[in-house]
């Protein structure tokens, strides 16, 4: 039987960079949540192999360095993965670390052990495992579950500009910002807008330099009626947070009229297991 794995992509609601290591990485705070949308991996029985399929397929060639192949190697396994890739790449929605935890949860499903240091394969896998609303700290390592997020109508767009992470950690002006104020239990978009409007993603000034077009998609999520707008990661993508799933799935029409790839979804509840 095909082992079916949602692989949801990764909003970066709010993102402090609040240190940097000896080793250039970055010390991390991040309020983390799932959207209700993302990448499917299926695996089934065979030796290790890779096919992708699906809308962003083609700019994903498979190559030996895929993160599925390489989680399925941290772990020592082997299985015929297929990828239907419905995320756009390099895109800070998390779509590789997706896959890759999707694969480790399949093969943990099919009875092979998780492996340590999972964030050798990237530093959102770890989150991606857990799948579920965190905070983030460390370079990605720490992650600290949280009760569930309300199901806030959303919509992701991004512009089809591929934006580089190491070239936004790059050009960032200041790394010793603050952590994030502390995070209470949110009933609702108003609570939660109204927390996030005091945070920030300390790598949007970064991203936005390198490719202004996010600024266009942010100022055209706020047109749409969004209650809340921002970047997610390193970018390009970015997320509107709605008052109503109507009001998400017309901006994401009107959005798509730009020639960007829109989705209308919402926050997702966490994965169940199995
Ligand atoms: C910025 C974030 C925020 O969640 O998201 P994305 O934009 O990738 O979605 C992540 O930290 C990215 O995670 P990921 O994309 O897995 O990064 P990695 O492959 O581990 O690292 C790519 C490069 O980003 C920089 N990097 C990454 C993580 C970190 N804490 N500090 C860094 O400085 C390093 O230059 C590293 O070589
Ligand atoms: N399965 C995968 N899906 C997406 N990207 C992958 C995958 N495997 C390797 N990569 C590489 O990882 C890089 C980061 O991609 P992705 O995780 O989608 O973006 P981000 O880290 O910005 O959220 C891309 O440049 C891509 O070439």
């Amino acid at each position: 039987m095909p082992i079916v794995q949602a692989a949801p992509a990764k909003l970066n609601l709010a993102l402090h960079v609040t240190g940097r290591r000896a080793d250039g990485y970055h010390l991390l705070d991040s309020l983390v949540a799932f959207a209700g949308m993302g990448d499917v991996v299926v695996l089934e029985p065979g030796p290790l192999s890779l096919r992708i399929e699906g809308p962003f397929a083609a700019g994903l060639p498979v190559s030996d360095d895929n993160l599925c192949l390489r989680a399925a190697r941290l772990a020592g396994a082997a299985a015929a993965i297929r990828l239907t890739k419905n995320l756009p790449v390099a895109s800070g929605i998390g779509g590789g670390s997706a896959d890759a935890a999707a694969v480790l949860r399949g093969l943990a499903r099919m009875g092979h052990a998780l492996p340590a240091e999972t964030e050798r394969l990237g530093a959102d896998v770890p989150v991606c495992l857990a799948s579920r609303p965190a905070r983030m700290q460390g370079v990605g390592e720490i992650v600290t579950p949280l009760d569930p997020l309300p199901q806030v109508p959303l919509v992701l767009v991004n512009p089809g500009v591929g934006v580089s992470t190491p070239q936004v950690f790059a050009a960032m002006e200041r790394r010793d910002n603050p952590g994030l104020p502390p995070i209470p239990r949110f009933a609702g978009l108003a609570d939660l807008g109204g927390w996030l409007a005091q945070t920030r993603n300390d790598l949007e000034p970064a991203a936005l330099a390198i490719a202004p077009v996010i600024g266009q998609v942010l100022d055209a999520l706020r047109a749409t009626g969004a209650a809340f707008a921002r970047m997610s990661g390193s970018g390009a993508t970015c997320f509107g947070l709605y008052d109503s799933a109507d009001r998400a799935r017309i901006a994401s029409s009107a959005l798509k009229q730009h020639g960007w790839w829109a989705a209308a979804t919402e926050l997702a509840p966490p994965l169940t297991p199995g």
